[in-house]
């Protein structure tokens, strides 16, 4: 033996030693042959790609090193890379480095192209109106579910060329790869124990070598299955996120409309993307292997028992299927109705502890932890409830299902294998075959051995099979249960991305999202209502309430424009609608294309302060690198912080303008606003809708922010009741007017019409204020009749009438409180008169007053706030 494999290896050698040489002498002679001139170019030719090949890996060792440094630098200032073709480079933290992600937004023409999918599934999928699942289609593995599937699909694998589709084939390779092993393993443990039986021991030490050798191969197919499960999870949770983020945070502002114009996903839109989505990508992927192994198994198994029970025997079989899962399905709870139920009150869980900690401040001041913990345990005990009632529907499933699958197959499977034991006529050819086969050997018992336990294992990885089938059944409900949410929350965004609300029932309720006909122009130098009614939406289908009829006016560079009007009145209304949060229900909205430098600018009533760096607050929503390609520096943040005085900012923290904190809660109500005014100021807008932007800043710096932003070129739209900021403005609307309180006022500011109204309205005033010095002669008259009567009376006749004023409160006649009213009405009319004399001042007596209402007419009013 030992000889005849030396001399095979030396043929061997010899062989590929002829191979090398006749290849050398086939180079050399092509080498001899050609001139000196092609030898001398082909020389340079490889001196010359080595010289390039060297170069372009030390570029692209230079080009690495450079972006590693700038990951770190996008690392640390919390910011990323806009690319020429729309992507954006980030870089996220990887170990001890950073690693650079290149993320390309959803085309246009993909949401247009899904739309279809999610807004108009086929009538038989049951999702009855066409758009959304309706509340009575139940989440459950039905056509409903198969047509959610396969629209997420579509979104998780785009392309049989995409990653995702390679993941998937690699998945199934192993999973084919483990049936066959588990194949092979079966025939492989009939034939030890025969060895075993037949006392053959070199044949039965060489089975065992085999066992081990099939050990190790699957074993790392096991591994790389759930290996590959992972990475097939990971990648259809990228491709969703991403897509559900490219529809969710955009320019058309649907993070905003989700919530408060349609309601499809109630408040808990969080829940559905952070567990909804990560756990229906773990049950998909899952589910893909989990499903596809045993039905790979059933079919190649059931072949194979085919093979050596015969027909009879398979009949059997799948008439034992049939009725165990008939009896199992109508055994089974609701599982995909139970998910559903439980991943919504999870949400509605999750997010009240969310509002705990937003408003945690808040409910300290008002101590209102009590209060907050009672709504916390509310919902917690319906979600234990339901919890509950799920688990307890599952054990008594689980128990049925143990009996049936595990204990009733593997019986009905002995009975089976049985057969070519007791008859041998029922058993396939396989079966019959197999005896004479042995009898050669002279072992016919120990051939009925072999094949018993060849099939007898065929037959408990069939059980096993099918007990992991009947599982993955229940799962697969799950699952619909994830994909039910996954798909209500994508048709949802589409539905609100596309403004696609049909008329329902009976006809469009007026002011609902399908009754929206007004016009939004964008790329207008200014800001102009026409013909506008402000409606404050309600949740679709419901109709909206409208706050103002119909507004008209416009404002143009320079034409600084005062809102004011009684609280709830619809001031900021008109902002929401001009930045697009609410519809434009019939009329024309005119703005600037942008937000943001040389388009318009919103600072809401509510300074809001992101995450991040210091220099993050100042710049936002700009990132350091949009920072950097304005060519702004830190110098020129300081310069803005200078001049809303928080110049004292950044020295404040150890960090500078690198330091992160929680903004929110370091900075005080005023901080916070000056900050919003410094942001617009580094912006530089041509327009800014500022509501109640200075309202916590001392009165002596809020005039400084608004001259230091008109001197900017900012046109100012300010919303406040504080009288005191119209000398700042050039236009008023008043809002609030009429006996309704849905009529306005759009004026200029110090013109006659205005100043006639400001004096008849002063002159009342003082009419009303002589009225009080008569009643205060009045009042002195009576304390002083009064007196004597009590000194005559003799008990308190040294108390000295209180002066007029000192009276205590709790004390006063209505009389007297009426004064106090007036008198504060003096001192509010004196105020005004401050503000008009200045308004005066700056404008002097001005012609052309716009005077409009909302009726049309030409209007006198002017209502002093
Ligand atoms: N998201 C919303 N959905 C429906 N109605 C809303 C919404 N936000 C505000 N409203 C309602 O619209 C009306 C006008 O609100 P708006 O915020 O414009 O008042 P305002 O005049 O600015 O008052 P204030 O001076 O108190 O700020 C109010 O009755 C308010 O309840």
């Amino acid at each position: 033996m030992a000889a005849q494999s030396t001399l095979r290896q030396s043929a061997a050698e010899e062989a590929i030693a002829a191979f090398i040489d006749k290849y050398t002498e086939l180079i050399r002679s092509k080498l001899r042959k050609t001139s000196k001139t092609t030898r001398l170019l082909s020389a340079l030719a490889l001196v010359a790609s080595i010289i390039l090949a060297g170069e372009g890996a030390r570029r692209r060792w230079k080009r690495k090193r450079a972006e590693r440094e700038e990951g770190r630098k996008l690392v640390r200032t919390n910011s990323w890379l806009h690319n020429k073709d729309g992507s954006r480079t980030i870089f996220v933290p990887y170990r001890d480095r950073t690693a650079k992600v290149v993320i390309h937004s959803t085309k246009r023409l993909t949401f247009e192209a899904h739309r279809r999918l999610f807004l108009s599934p086929p009538k038989k999928s049951g999702l009855a109106d066409g758009t959304v699942p309706s509340p009575e289609t139940k989440p459950g593995v039905n056509l409903a579910f198969l047509h959610q599937l396969s629209s997420l699909l579509s979104i998780m694998v785009p392309r049989w060329t995409s990653k995702e589709a390679a993941l998937l084939m690699g998945l199934s390779a192993s999973l084919m790869m483990r049936t066959y092993l588990s194949l092979v393993v079966a025939r492989l443990d009939g034939e030890i124990v025969r060895d075993l039986m037949a006392g053959n021991g070199k044949l039965f030490l060489w089975g065992l070598v085999k066992w081990c050798g099939l050990g190790g191969v699957a074993t790392y197919t096991n591994s790389m299955i759930k290996f590959l499960e992972g990475k097939v999870s990971i990648a259809f949770r990228t491709r969703l996120t991403r897509y559900i983020h490219d529809l969710y945070l955009n320019d058309n502002l649907n993070y905003y409309k989700v919530h408060n114009l349609d309601g499809g996903v109630g408040l808990s839109t969080d829940q559905f993307i952070t567990h909804d989505l990560t756990r229906f990508c773990a049950a998909a992927a899952n589910l893909y292997s989990s499903l596809g192994k045993p039905f790979v198994d059933i079919c190649i198994f059931n072949y194979q028992l085919y093979r050596s029970l015969g027909p009879f025997a398979l009949t059997g079989l799948f008439s034992a299927y049939l009725a165990s899962s008939s009896i199992l399905r109508r055994l089974a709870p609701e599982f995909a109705q139970q998910r559903a139920t439980e991943a919504q009150t999870e949400g509605e869980f999750r997010s009240l502890h969310g509002r705990l900690m937003a408003n945690a401040e808040e409910i300290a001041f008002y101590g209102g932890g009590e209060r907050e913990k009672g709504f916390l345990d509310g919902v917690f005990e319906l979600l234990k409830d339901r919890k509950a009632l799920m688990y307890r529907a599952r054990a008594r499933y689980i128990m049925f299902e143990d009996l049936i699958v595990k204990y009733g197959w593997s019986a009905y499977g002995y009975a089976l294998a049985s057969l070519p034991v007791f008859l041998p006529a029922w058993s396939g050819a396989h079966g019959k075959l197999e005896p004479a086969a042995q009898a050669e050997k002279g072992g016919r018992e120990r051939g009925r051995m072999k094949n018993f336990i060849f099939n007898k294992r065929l037959m408990l990885s069939l059980a096993d099979a099918g007990t992991r089938m009947i599982y993955e059944l229940k799962d697969l409900s799950e699952l619909a249960g994830y994909t039910s949410r996954v798909y209500t929350l994508i048709s949802t965004l589409h539905r609100v991305h596309a403004c696609a609300y049909p008329v329902k029932g009976m006809g469009n309720e007026l002011y609902s999202l399908s009754d929206v006909q007004g016009t939004m122009q964008r790329g207008f130098d200014g800001v102009r209502f026409e013909n506008v009614p402000i409606v404050a939406p309600s949740l679709w289908p419901n109709g909206g309430d409208e706050l103002i009829e119909s507004l008209s006016m416009i404002v143009r560079s320079g034409d600084h424009l005062l809102i004011s009007g009684p609280n709830g009145v619809g001031k900021s209304a008109i902002a929401r609608v001009l930045a697009g949060l609410w519809p434009v229900y019939r009329g024309l909205v005119s703005r600037p294309k942008n937000n943001g430098e040389d388009g318009i600018m919103f600072l809401p009533q509510r300074p809001y302060l992101s995450i991040g760096t210091l220099r993050d607050q100042v710049i936002y929503p700009d990132g350091a690198a949009d920072m950097r390609e304005k060519h702004r520096t830190e110098r020129d943040l300081q310069n803005v912080l200078d001049l809303v005085h928080l110049d004292y900012l950044p020295n404040r923290f150890e960090d500078r303008w690198n330091a992160r904190k929680e903004w929110k809660d370091v900075l005080s109500g005023g901080e916070k606003q000056r900050l919003a005014i410094a942001r617009l100021l580094y912006h530089q807008p041509k327009y800014a809708f500022i509501d109640e932007g200075t309202s916590a800043v001392s009165s002596d710096v809020e005039g400084l922010l608004y001259e230091t932003c008109k001197q900017k070129g900012i046109t100012l739209i300010t919303i406040s009741t504080r009288a005191s900021l119209k000398k700042y403005h050039r236009y008023s609307l008043t809002l609030g007017l009429g006996p309704y309180g849905n009529e306005w006022d759009f004026q200029r500011i110090g013109t006659p019409s205005e100043k006639m109204q400001a004096e008849r309205e002063l002159s009342e005033l003082r009419a009303r204020l002589e009225q009080v010095e008569a009643w205060k002669a009045r009042h002195a008259e009576i304390v002083r009749e009064l007196a004597q009567v009590w000194v005559e009376g003799g008990e308190d006749g040294d108390t000295a009438p209180l002066p007029y004023g000192e009276t205590e409160p709790s004390q006063k006649t209505d009389t007297e409180a009426e004064e106090t009213q007036d008198e504060a009405d003096f001192h509010e009319a004196q105020e005004m008169m401050g503000d008009e004399t200045d308004a005066e001042r700056r404008h002097g007596t001005s012609d052309g007053a716009e005077m409009r209402n909302s009726t049309g007419r030409e209007s006198g009013s002017t209502v002093i706030v």
